[in-house]
């Protein structure tokens, strides 16, 4: 295998025996079978993940990929490209929304630049890793060159690498990027072959006359490219962001390294796509938070199989409905390791 290629590396499955030594457990607990519902399904699925029958979560980390969109001068978002920037120093002086549920988890939280149009390199606590001032207008050409798509999707692996250093147990991957529901959008048509139209959606807020204007510089954004894809990297290349190869790369290192990760909303599914298009043995380690508002986030779920923990109509992106879904989950794992069994607590089971 290619060394150039280190997204092709070998997957490791989760373990099935702990996963059916986890079923089991599930089993004895003192609740009518399946009593707790998808609840029951996260605890075991995290078992195999972590090879434990009574798996915890010491460590979970998240970190927000920032970047921006050269098509943002077509007017397809409700926000200005300024925005990247500002949130980036709002997230680490702790006033976003993700960083109000990271400082609730007590998780780390990170931030890496990896491209704005404004600059942020003067700001403290950014992890600075642009590979260019914001991807260029891929309504007029390539969003980035092959060489700019590997080193996007490296600045993932890396970040990766990191968090398994610091013990990482669970992986949610957040973006912040002006323009990049239409990323997304152009990205996840061509991966499965589906029209960009109906994977457009209000992003931050368009509507009306915006949302079509928007349906249209995406309309033509897909049809210039296609002539020129020919894989998943260059689908990357042509119509990505660096934010959502970064988010690609860090979920394909973090399958390879065996750690569990939980995915966010419509932009980081696009990427969690495009990770599983890269190598398909990556779905085997993912966890999906929650159903986004935005309404192409459905068929990015069902073409990856996923089942969201939880729909609370929220579409802001930031790793946070992943935050949130964090507690569902811890919640899950103390169902699954501290209820008593119908042995224990002297209960009958059923028939
Ligand atoms: O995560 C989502 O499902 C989601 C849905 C819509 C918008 N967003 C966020 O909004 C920004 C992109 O929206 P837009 O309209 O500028 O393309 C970007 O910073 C995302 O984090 C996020
Ligand atoms: C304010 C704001 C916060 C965000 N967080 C993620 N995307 C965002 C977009 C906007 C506009």
């Amino acid at each position: 295998m290619s060394a150039q290629n280190w997204w092709q590396n070998a997957v490791q499955a989760p373990s099935s025996a702990t996963r059916d030594a986890a079923l089991e457990r599930q089993g004895q607990l003192t609740k009518p079978p399946g009593a707790l519902g998808e609840l029951e399904n996260i605890a075991v699925q995290f078992a195999a993940f972590r090879n434990q029958v009574k798996p915890e979560i010491k460590q979970p980390q998240c970190i927000v990929f920032a970047g921006d969109h050269g098509v943002v001068a077509k007017g397809v978002s409700a926000f200005p490209q300024a925005v990247t920037v500002e949130m980036i120093k709002n997230f680490v002086a702790g006033g976003a929304a993700v960083s109000v549920l990271a400082a609730y988890h007590q998780m780390p939280l990170s931030v890496v630049n990896c491209g704005t149009a404004f600059p942020c390199e003067a700001l403290e606590g950014v992890i600075q890793r642009p590979v260019m001032a914001g991807t260029q207008d891929f309504s007029e050409q390539a969003a980035m060159s092959d060489e700019q798509a590997r080193q996007a999707l490296a600045i993932g692996a890396e970040q990766i690498e990191r968090l398994q250093a610091d013990g990482c147990d669970l992986f949610m991957a957040g973006e912040m990027g002006i323009g990049n529901t239409s990323a997304a959008s152009c990205l996840s048509a061509v991966l499965l072959e589906q029209d960009v139209v109906a994977l457009t959606g209000p992003g931050t807020g368009l509507q009306g006359d915006a949302l079509n204007h928007k349906q249209q510089v995406l309309a033509a954004s897909v049809e210039r490219a296609l002539p020129l894809i020919d894989s998943p990297l260059a689908a990357l290349a042509q119509l990505g962001g660096l934010e959502i190869a970064a988010m690609a790369g860090a979920y394909i290192r973090a399958a390879q390294l065996g750690m569990p990760m939980l995915v966010d909303g419509f932009i980081s599914t696009s990427a969690a796509l495009l990770a599983v298009k890269l190598n398909p043995a990556v779905r085997d380690w993912m966890l999906f938070a929650h159903s986004s508002a935005e309404p192409g986030h459905k068929t990015l779920l069902a073409a990856l199989d996923a089942k969201p923990l939880v729909q609370l109509g929220m579409r802001l992106g930031e790793g946070s409905g992943a935050a949130l879904a964090l507690g569902v989950v811890k919640q899950a794992l103390a169902l699954h390791n501290n209820m008593a069994t119908f042995a224990e607590a002297a209960v009958s089971s059923g028939a």
